[in-house]
């Protein structure tokens, strides 16, 4: 099985190893069922060998699937099961099973390979029983071979089992291309669905997502997170001055700054419009307002610029900590208030100003 397939979810949301899983154990009962079957067939023709040596075999598959119950090692109930099948199909082409039809069964070989392992593997180890088969074929008086084949036999057998090889090899390498490349647009999918197009962040839905998992962690753990919700201000006044396209670059250059002031755990996103959320992990209502006040300095001593023209930007922002809201709603509507206060309050400013913050300022200033 290729390695891309291990780690992948199917649409109904079972993980590829486990529908792997579910049809090894079909094949093992269904060869427990065929070997029991054709031994008693030929132990009642007579052939009393082969037919307890297809029996052991079929003990031999059933213990592999009692080791894989006990231990669940998916690797090693793969590669137990692809050497016991080489090996009883060795046995029946060096016997040539019931009237020298052993090699017959050659041909479950090759899907079974591609399926169980990937297209290198599977075509090492298709070489490698070629190469066994011709042996073979080529030498009947080794120890251990008592079947001879007559040389249409050997020529029909190898022509139709290359043909048969190839065909599986063709077959596997385009399903894994089409299976790839479906994974591939699934995952782009996936990600422009949580994408804001024109920014890059996250967008609200996703967003969304993330602060109730936030939430929940809190309940789960009661650490503490903060919100900023940020505002550009008079944004309409730069689109109805400047145009759409300069607006647009104002939201990309800005979300690129927010990007290298927020630290890494932090998650940004538009939340809509000119709109963005900062949700800040660990991170109380005092160290949020510093981290909003940043933002707020670092935008107004930036010079954005678009067609060779400066445009005025400058954000307002309010800050909620999950200590002073209850419910992801409350913290959301606080921090709403608290965006139209510092709009009011004349923007280019961060709200709810607490002491320290105006003291500071105050200290500043005289
Ligand atoms: N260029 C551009 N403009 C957008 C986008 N999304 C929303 N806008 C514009 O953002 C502007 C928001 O304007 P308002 O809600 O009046 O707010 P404001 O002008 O920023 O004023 P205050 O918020 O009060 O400071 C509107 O003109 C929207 O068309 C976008 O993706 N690109």
């Amino acid at each position: 099985m290729s390695r891309a397939r291990k780690h992948n979810t199917t649409p109904d949301g079972e993980s590829e190893e486990t529908q792997v899983s579910r049809l090894l154990i079909w094949l093992s009962a269904m060869a427990i069922a065929f070997l029991l079957a054709i031994g008693t067939k030929a132990w009642y023709a007579g052939h009393s060998t082969h037919g307890y040596t297809l029996w052991t075999f079929s003990v031999l598959v059933a213990l592999n699937m009692l080791l894989f119950a006990f231990t669940g090692n998916r690797v090693v109930q793969k590669r137990a099961l692809l050497v016991i099948v080489g090996l009883l199909f060795t046995y029946l082409i060096a016997s040539g099973g019931e009237s020298n039809t052993g090699p017959l069964w050659f041909y479950v070989f090759p899907p079974l390979l591609f399926y169980l392992t990937d297209l290198k593997a599977g075509t090492a180890m298709l070489l490698f029983c070629f190469l066994l088969a011709a042996v073979v074929f080529q030498f009947p008086q080794l120890p251990m071979v008592t079947a001879e084949y007559d040389t249409d036999f050997k020529i029909r057998f190898f022509a139709t089992l290359t043909f048969e090889s190839i065909f599986c090899f063709v077959l596997e390498a385009s399903r894994l291309r089409a299976r790839n490349r479906l994974i591939d647009l699934a995952r782009s999918h996936e990600h422009a669905a949580r994408t804001d197009e024109l920014t890059g962040l996250s967008n609200r839905r996703d967003m969304q997502n993330k602060l109730s998992a936030e939430f929940s962690r809190y309940q789960r753990s009661g650490r503490y997170f903060s919100i900023a919700l940020i505002d550009l201000d008079l944004f309409k006044n730069i689109n109805d001055r400047f145009g759409h396209d300069a607006g647009d670059a104002v939201l990309r250059t800005f979300s690129a700054l927010m990007e290298t002031i927020i630290r890494q755990t932090d998650i940004a996103a538009r939340w809509g419009g000119e709109e963005f959320l900062v949700l800040l992990p660990d991170t109380s209502l005092l160290q949020a307002l510093t981290l909003a006040e940043r933002l707020r300095a670092g935008v107004a001593a930036t010079r954005f610029e678009f067609d060779g023209k400066q445009l005025p930007v400058t954000i307002s922002a309010g800050v909620c900590s999950i200590a002073n809201a209850s419910t992801l709603d409350n913290l959301l509507k606080q921090a709403d208030i608290h965006l139209y206060n510092a709009k009011e309050a004349g923007r280019n400013q961060i709200a709810p100003r607490v002491r320290s913050q105006d003291d500071m300022e105050a200290q500043r200033s005289t």
